[in-house]
């Protein structure tokens, strides 16, 4: 058996750790998940559930999360490890989507648990698996397990049908799912942006942002991490323009505190120009090209990297204002 727990780090939110599940779990997860008024709630999970089967389906999960295709995991008290439920996404790569599932032990029932681990797990599958989508449902009849989609940003989509094992047969559910502006609508510019003229009602935020192109002709992405709107998206290195910058001396700010590299302004070349309506504000972001810089690129934030080459930047998920800068890098290098 692999071990998850060495390929997994544990997610934290404020009461509990979302961390792989173990074999000692077995017990614990069968007492709680043996239960009808929890069982009857999930798709998977059969009724009686057969003690056996907690041992197998813990040791088949560890393979699940070293490949990548699913990560369910236990949902453990910070305080003494107490294992209260289980929270996890199955992939489907073929959809760049991914499957929710949750459920909290009965006496464990009424704290909040829920929202708190599955908003985690999904704020953090976004932010960083190649995902644009997580769907979800819920049994018509179980408004409570409804009421925790919608707590963590869930659209409700519409209404299906699907099998559950505990109930023998197909039950109506309610359909779900979320993606990024799902989840940080928040996606305004931060107070301390450069007050600029209001373009269409909306404030204008400056932006620069650099192509970073190694001597192979490759250009740099960064992902964008957790907790930023947009996170897990890929983009070019750069940031606002604080007021009083130019947009070069912005660079070459963000450049040294991002990746750790000095770039002087005479290797910032203009290339072109993005002006992209987003919801709650127009972003203009000027686009340069730079082929020589000090030091080794390196993620100062923890950050992803990528060198790209331009045929497949169309690989790599990009906020919208993007998509004309890709076409035109791709078409010049
Ligand atoms: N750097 C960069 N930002 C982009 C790109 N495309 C794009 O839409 N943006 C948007 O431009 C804005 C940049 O803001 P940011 O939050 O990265 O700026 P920052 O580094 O100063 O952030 P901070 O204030 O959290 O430090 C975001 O709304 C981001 O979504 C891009 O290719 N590169």
């Amino acid at each position: 058996m692999p071990d998850s727990a060495l390929t997994f780090a544990p997610l934290e939110t404020e009461r509990f750790l979302l961390r792989p599940l173990r074999a000692e779990d077995a017990a614990e997860l069968h007492r709680l998940v043996n239960d009808w008024e929890v069982a009857k709630t999930l798709a998977r999970v059969p009724f009686p559930y057969p003690r056996d089967l907690a041992d197998e389906w813990i040791a088949s999960t560890a393979d699940r999360i070293v490949e990548g295709e699913a990560y369910h995991l236990a949902i453990a008290r910070k305080t003494d490890d107490v294992l209260v439920g289980c929270v996890g996404l199955t992939r489907d790569r073929d959809d760049r989507s991914a499957e929710l599932g949750y459920w909290v032990g009965r006496r464990h029932w009424g704290q909040g648990i829920a929202p708190e681990a599955a908003g985690r797990l999904t704020h953090w599958a976004l932010a960083n698996l190649d995902l644009d989508r997580i769907t979800a449902s819920a049994l018509t009849d179980n408004a409570r397990s409804a009421a925790v989609l919608l707590r963590i940003g869930f659209r409700e989509t519409g209404t299906g049908a699907q099998d559950f094992l505990s109930r023998g047969g197909a039950m109506p559910v309610r359909l779900f799912e979320a993606g990024r502006a799902d989840l940080s609508p928040a996606q305004a510019a931060p107070a301390a942006a450069p007050a600029l003229p209001e373009g269409e009602g909306k404030r204008i935020l400056l932006v620069a942002a650099v192509g970073l192109i190694d001597p192979d002709n490759r250009v740099l992405l960064a992902r964008r991490p957790e907790g930023k709107p947009l996170a897990g998206l890929w983009e070019f290195p750069g940031g606002k323009v604080h007021a009083g910058e130019t947009p070069e001396a912005a660079l070459i700010r963000e450049l040294k505190e991002e990746l750790g590299i000095d770039v002087s302004e005479a290797c910032l070349a203009p290339f072109a120009f993005a002006s992209h309506g987003y919801e709650s504000f127009h972003l203009l972001m000027p686009l340069y090209l730079c082929r020589r810089w000090d030091g080794m690129v390196t993620a100062q934030e923890g950050q992803a990297l990528a060198w790209v080459r331009p045929q497949r930047l169309g690989d790599y998920a990009m906020p919208p204002a993007d998509k004309p800068l890709v076409a035109l890098l791709r078409d010049f290098l």
